[in-house]
Parts: C-alpha cells; sequence; structure tokens
C-alpha cells in the first residue's frame, strides 16, 4: 500500500536510548526510533505515555537527560530553531498559527529559516532582498496550491475552518523546507472527510521526499497511514513493527484498553458508531478558536 519505488534508503532520523526526567518523573525512558527517508512512522500510545516529550526531545526543545538524536549523520544542537534549519519541521499538538495575520503570511513566517538575507539588507530592502522576498513569495504559493489554499491566500488564518488551519500549519512547517516533518496529533478535533484528506496529504508530502513521523491517537488512521508504527507505553517503547504486527499485539490492546484483550469491536459495530456520530447535529465538540 504505502510502497515507494525508490532504490537506496538512508537514515533520517536516528534517536538512540532517548531518556528525559523531569524530576523524580522518567517521562520518556531509553527510546531509540530511527525514520527511513521514504518512511511514514507512527508513534501510539496512550495518554502521558511519552510521545510528545519524546517530539520535543527530537526537536530541540527538550534537553534529553540522557541519548542523542541525529539527523542524517549529524547529532542535533539542542535548540528549535537551529533543528528547524537543520531540516526538521514540525506541527503542534494545538494549532499555533498567528491567527490574524493572512494564509500567505503565515507560511511566509515559515520560511524565514530559509532566507539569508540579512537584517541591513531587509531595512534597505536592497535587491537582493526583493529577489529573495520575491522567490519566498513564489514558494510559499506553490505550498499553498500544493495543500489546496492558494485561492485563500489573503484571508486571515482565524476565519479558516478548522481543518484548513491544520493544513495551513503543514504547510507553514514545509515552509522551511524540511527533510522530516513531525507532525503532533494532526487529526485531533478533524471530522472523517477532514481525516481522510490529511491522509492524502501526508502520502503527497512523503511522495514528495520527505519522512514524516506522526504523534495519533485515532488508531485507524495510524495504521492505515504508517510504514511502521512504535507504541510507547509509560516512557518506554512496547512494541515497533509494521502496522499488522502492532494492531495485532495483545500487550498494545491491553495498554490502550486498560485490561486484557477479549476482544476488538467489530467492524458494523464501529460503522454504527460512526453513523450515529455523523447523523446527530452539534455533536462536534470542537471550538471556534482552539488553543
Ligand atoms: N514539562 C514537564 N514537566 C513535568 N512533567 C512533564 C512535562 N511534560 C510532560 N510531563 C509528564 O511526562 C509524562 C508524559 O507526557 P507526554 O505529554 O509526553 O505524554 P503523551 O504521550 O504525549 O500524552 P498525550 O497523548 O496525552 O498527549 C506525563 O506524565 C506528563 O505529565
Amino acid at each position: 500500500m504505502n510502497t515507494m519505488t525508490t532504490t537506496a534508503t538512508t537514515t533520517v532520523l536516528d534517536a538512540s536510548d532517548v531518556t528525559m526526567r523531569f524530576g523524580g518523573l522518567t517521562a520518556v525512558r531509553s527510546v531509540s526510533l530511527t525514520v527511513n527517508s521514504g518512511e511514514i512512522v507512527g508513534l501510539i500510545g496512550p495518554n502521558g505515555a511519552g510521545k510528545t516529550t519524546f517530539f520535543n526531545c527530537l526537536t530541540g526543545l527538550y534537553v534529553p537527560t540522557e541519548g542523542k538524536v541525529s539527523y542524517k549523520g549529524t547529532v542535533l544542537p539542542p535548540k528549535p530553531h537551529l533543528v528547524t534549519q537543520a531540516g526538521i519541521a514540525r506541527t503542534f499538538q494545538n494549532i499555533r498559527l498567528f491567527a490574524n495575520m493572512t494564509v500567505l503570511e503565515n507560511v511566509l513566517v515559515g520560511r524565514h529559516t530559509r532566507t539569508k538575507e540579512g537584517l541591513w539588507s531587509a531595512l534597505l530592502r536592497g535587491p537582493g532582498f526583493k529577489k529573495a522576498e520575491a522567490a519566498s513569495h513564489e514558494r510559499a504559493m506553490e505550498l499553498l496550491e500544493f495543500i489546496g489554499l492558494a485561492h485563500k491566500a489573503d484571508h486571515l488564518a482565524r476565519n479558516l475552518p478548522y481543518g484548513e488551519q491544520r493544513k495551513l500549519e503543514i504547510a507553514r512547517a514545509l515552509a522551511s523546507e524540511p527533510g522530516l516533518l513531525l507532525l503532533d496529533e494532526p487529526t485531533a478535533g478533524m471530522n472523517p472527510q477532514e481525516t481522510r484528506a490529511a491522509e492524502e496529504l501526508i502520502f503527497a508530502i512523503r511522495d514528495q521526499g520527505i519522512a514524516v513521523l506522526v504523534i495519533e491517537h485515532d488508531m485507524r488512521f495510524i495504521f492505515n497511514l504508517c510504514d511502521r508504527v512504535a507504541c510507547l507505553v509509560q516512557g518506554e517503547k512496547l512494541v515497533e513493527g509494521t502496522p499488522e504486527t502492532v494492531q495485532s499485539d495483545e500487550r498494545v490492546i491491553a495498554a490502550y484498553l486498560g485490561t486484557p484483550f477479549e476482544g476488538a469491536p467489530g467492524a458494523e459495530e464501529v460503522a454504527e458508531v460512526e453513523a450515529a456520530e455523523a447523523a446527530a447535529p452539534g455533536t462536534d465538540s470542537r471550538t471556534e478558536d482552539p488553543k
């Protein structure tokens, strides 16, 4: 399903024995994970398992207590902007757009790590700055085209529907021209149509040669999307493997259900619940202005 036709596979991300302690609490314990070129890797686990903390260790927001993180063979500096510059971009669990800026401006903000023009050039608006500005504008419009929002370039970000805000965040992350994209719960709060669109978008991103690591609670989404899935439980990696391996692992099921596995809900039951949800108006618990 997710097969690539490219030949050589290289390791894009190599996180080795990453441990993160907060005082007496070990949120992540000796977790190793690689992401290879052409791959979409999923990170799952119950609430509080350490997924976001692990992401924060990868992106320089946290300095791991132990372990190291390399990107394309080079150990990453523990500073978010340097990690972005190195080639890793991320989105957050809660939407972090500039609500009062336009869609285009939000993407342009994401380009700043790739703009080499210095302060004086920017202040004097010399020819170098103008050329860089035009190139950034062109690339930002290409990205908006790619996510299907070019026609809304001049809209304020806060006026976009929720699913489009999530897409815009992805476009802003892509604006830094990453080799690896980290997505923290990209479908949180989405309806089934938006979730399907997000899936298509992530496949398209992978097809452009960008490796993807994604945290998600929606199991159907993750098992359909990913080439490989790792499951964290209480800060430790419990299982890693193909979606087939992970979803049939009884330890994973038990970790989610909190009880020994006694049979998964049937497809019919799931469809019934979904149909009831879709039919009932006003059951969407999302807020207009998600934090
Ligand atoms: N800055 C922090 N200081 C202290 N404890 C923290 C901090 N960040 C996370 N934790 C703790 O670390 C553990 C892992 O949290 P984390 O948010 O990484 O889990 P998660 O798997 O991302 O959960 P969720 O799915 O709910 O987002 C939790 O017990 C959390 O309370």
